[in-house]
């Protein structure tokens, strides 16, 4: 059903021995989380074919601030995919007299993450609704939890995974910058946002870097050089975008 690519090499991913006590911690409690998240999601249909074609998914992960929006925009005019970032998902919910809308902005401003029911039940929505069968879902899964929640309730599985690789100096750098008046762009919640990324997704990509399905783009340079990394990554999926 979701066809698996091929991988190029890995070589930068932290190994599991990176993770400190405090980390796995974190991370086995969240995981707790996703049985019950996962139940509570009975009502959402699994995703379905459009127009005879199977759903084409490519998740773009990568620590905060490694240009992932950046080149899911290059991405969108080249390859025509939908673009759909889970950050920008649960902001526009927060903002909507949403019942969940403090919540988002605690846990934003935290650093933290947003519980899968809340997050998957946004994405699965704007794919249903897209006329697109070919989906870029930024930022997402953040963790065990989101990717178990996400597999379970749609029934697939990403056919790509592009893994942003970022010295967390850089991210830094480019996070205090942005200058879009996100209330998570100062320095004590990038700090936050970075221990989660390290605790949470990467056992995600290191997930997907088993299963062969993680590409990984160095990406310090400019912001073409390295979507010159993340082309032929596409190109050499095009056949598998129209397979029904
Ligand atoms: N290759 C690059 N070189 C320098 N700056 C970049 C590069 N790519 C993106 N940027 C800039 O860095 C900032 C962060 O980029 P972007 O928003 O794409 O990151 P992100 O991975 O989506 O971050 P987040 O997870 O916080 O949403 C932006 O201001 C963007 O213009
Ligand atoms: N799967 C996700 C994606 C995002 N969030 C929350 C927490 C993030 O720090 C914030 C901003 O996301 P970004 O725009 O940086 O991708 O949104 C989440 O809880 N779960
Ligand atoms: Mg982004």
């Amino acid at each position: 059903m979701w066809r698996k690519v091929t991988s190029t090499s890995f070589s930068s991913l932290k190994s599991s021995l990176f993770f400190t006590r405090l980390h796995l911690q974190q991370a086995s409690k969240h995981n707790a989380a996703s049985a019950s998240a996962v139940s509570r999601f009975a009502t959402i249909a699994p995703l379905q074919e459009k127009d005879g074609r199977c759903p084409f998914i490519t998740f773009v992960l990568g620590g905060p601030g490694s240009g992932k929006g950046t080149q899911c925009i290059k991405i969108v005019e080249t390859f025509g995919f939908k673009h759909l970032s889970a950050g920008d998902l649960l902001r526009r919910e927060m903002v909507s007299n949403s019942e969940y809308g403090s919540m988002i902005l605690n846990t934003i401003k935290e650093g933290r993450i947003v519980p899968s029911e809340v997050t998957v039940k946004l994405i699965l929505k704007e794919m249903e609704s897209s006329d697109n069968h070919k989906f870029l879902i930024d930022g997402f899964p953040r963790s065990e939890e989101n990717r178990i929640a996400f597999e379970k309730i749609s029934g697939a599985e990403p056919d790509v995974v592009l893994f942003f690789d970022c010295p967390e100096d850089e991210m830094v750098k480019r996070v205090l910058s942005r200058n879009q008046g996100r209330i998570d762009d100062n320095i004590d919640t990038i700090k936050k946002r970075l221990k989660v990324f390290e605790a949470l997704n990467l056992p995600v990509i290191d997930y997907y870097a088993k299963k062969g399905k993680v590409h990984r783009i160095n990406a310090v340079g400019t912001v073409d050089e390295i979507f010159e990394q993340v082309k032929p990554v596409f190109k050499a999926c095009e056949k598998a975008f129209n397979r029904s």
